[in-house]
């Protein structure tokens, strides 16, 4: 798992009918950093993320992972080029054990075909032996050992959400991207998942985009932050520089969109669709 490509968004533009979901957003993801993205409700944060991980395809504007363009291809095509997602609800298999759920995020890595399974040839005994193991390790690494043999939908709200996590990581990606992922999260279970985070980029070397509300977390664990506000990038820098940036500071104090914001449209104006490329 080497982080050695930069994650390029540039000029992205999304529209949902005649609402500008991202306005020619550009920003750039430097390897091996912890990277925020944040904005008010509605700002376009999801969006990007589903941008960034094939979801959507952006009506102008392109997406790269160091030389290769992402723009045009599909989620799974991304995933296996290194870029795994977590989402804003999970979005596990709740009957699934923990270590199952992880199985299941490493089955793109497994060369055994059917055959050679129905068959039980000592090659996939062996392929199968090494996923389970990396599969501890992902667990131990996340402080979910004690829960491997456990369904995911029994564990607590917490760990489930730190589950998200270790099936991403199971995908063995370059960069990982977090959707909210302390949202619902008491303090206690806030702090593990900004230590799990930090610890991901310092020991797994993977890059990490997190898309999040909490400020403080933001300021704690980003290196970098993009905020976004009615789909236009309003700030780019240090999480110090943000705490002080008017726009930001006025952003989060709320208001009306300025005037020649694309947001600022009739409510029937808003019923056009989702963007061209949606999957
Ligand atoms: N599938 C869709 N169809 C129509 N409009 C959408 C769709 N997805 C998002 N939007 C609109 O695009 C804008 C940006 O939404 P997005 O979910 O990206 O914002 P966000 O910053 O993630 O918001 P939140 O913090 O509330 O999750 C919002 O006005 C939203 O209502």
């Amino acid at each position: 798992m080497v982080g050695v490509s930069a994650l390029r968004v540039d000029g992205v533009t999304v529209r949902f009918g005649a609402l500008v979901a991202l306005d020619a957003v550009s920003f750039t993801v430097e390897p091996g950093t912890v990277h925020a993205v944040i904005g008010p409700n509605g700002a376009g944060k999801s969006t990007c993320l589903n941008v960034l991980s094939g979801v959507y395809r952006p009506h102008a504007g392109s997406v790269y992972l160091g030389d290769r363009e992402l723009t045009r291809l599909r989620p799974h095509h991304i995933a296996r080029l290194g870029i795994a997602r977590t989402f804003q609800n999970i979005e596990l298999s709740g009957t699934q054990t923990v270590e199952d759920n992880l199985l299941l995020g490493r089955h793109h890595l497994m060369r055994a075909g059917l055959v050679a399974t129905a068959l039980g040839l000592p090659s996939v005994s062996r392929e199968e032996r090494r996923h389970r193991a990396r599969v501890r390790e992902i667990t131990d690494f996340l402080g979910l050992s004690a829960a491997i043999d456990r369904p995911a939908a029994l564990l607590p709200y917490g760990l489930r959400k730190r589950l998200e996590v270790a099936r991403a990581l199971a995908l063995e990606p370059r960069v990982l991207l977090l959707d909210e992922p302390v949202a619902g999260m008491d303090t206690a279970e806030t702090a593990e998942m900004a230590a799990a985070i930090l610890a991901v980029r310092a020991e797994l070397d993977v890059t990490v985009l997190l898309v999040e509300h909490d400020m403080g977390l933001v300021t704690r664990i980003a290196d970098r932050v993009t905020v976004l506000d009615f789909g236009r990038r309003i700030f780019d820098g240090s999480p110090e520089a943000m705490t002080s940036d008017p726009d930001v500071v006025a952003a989060y104090l709320g208001g009306a969109p300025p005037s020649d914001s694309p947001r600022a449209v009739s409510p029937s104006a808003l019923l056009g669709g989702a963007p061209e490329g949606e999957k």
